[in-house]
């Protein structure tokens, strides 16, 4: 049996990958697998395990079909590798950082994955991004009304998505995010 795609997503500051560390022993003793992303971003900024490429390298990547998902957000382009449908096929969960608003394209090619969306308070938001200290204050700003656009009601548009919040501890957003793959395990809840 094919395994989950865990698509996670959630505005930039909310924690999605300060929870994919946390998580990913406990997925690994699931036989689950975490994927590093390809990234438009240097090296040194990239702040996530992820690989760091340019623009050009990026695009020869996409042209070869090294990707399963790609996107671009925030001027970066992003790319999920192809190497996730073996992980697939060998029946193990993987959990992908993922965007809100390539979430409908990501259903598209995986109907079974289980979309969940991060959520912080808005100025949890805003102190966790200024701690970070990753991005301008301009940059700061611009995240903070992308996450407002997508924290309007209903505002992914599908009642199935499984809202995590991560306003407190991190250990209990973990344990949080293993239960809700308990409860989801039945393939007819999404
Ligand atoms: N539950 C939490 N409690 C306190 N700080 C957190 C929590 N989750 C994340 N952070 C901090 O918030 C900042 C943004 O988290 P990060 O994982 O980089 O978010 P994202 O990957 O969604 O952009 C980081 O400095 C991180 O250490
Ligand atoms: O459509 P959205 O849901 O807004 O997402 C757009 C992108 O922003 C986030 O990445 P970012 O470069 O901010 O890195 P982060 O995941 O570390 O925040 C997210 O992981 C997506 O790749």
């Amino acid at each position: 049996m094919d395994g989950r795609l865990i698509y996670l997503m959630g505005p930039s500051g909310s924690g999605k990958d300060s929870l994919i560390e946390a998580a990913r022993q406990p997925l690994r003793s699931i036989n689950g697998e975490v994927v590093r992303r390809v990234i438009t971003r240097s090296a040194e900024s990239v702040g996530e395990d992820a690989i760091g490429v340019s623009r050009e390298e990026f695009e020869q990547r996409r042209d070869k079909g090294d990707f399963a998902l790609s996107w671009h957000a925030h001027g970066l382009d992003y790319g999920i590798p192809v190497q996730i449908d073996h992980w697939l096929e060998e029946g193990r969960h993987v959990l992908v950082n993922g965007s809100r608003g390539h979430l409908a394209e990501a259903l598209q090619r995986y109907p079974t994955l289980l979309p969940v969306l991060l959520t912080v308070q808005d100025e949890v938001l805003r102190e966790r991004l200024m701690k970070r200290g990753r991005e301008s204050l301009a940059e700061i700003e611009a995240r903070l009304r992308r996450n407002r656009l997508f924290t309007a009601e209903d505002p992914l548009g599908d009642s199935q998505i499984y809202r995590l919040d991560n306003s407190g501890e991190i250990a209990v957003t973990v344990a949080n995010l293993l239960k809700l793959l308990n409860v989801s395990a039945e393939p007819d809840r999404i």
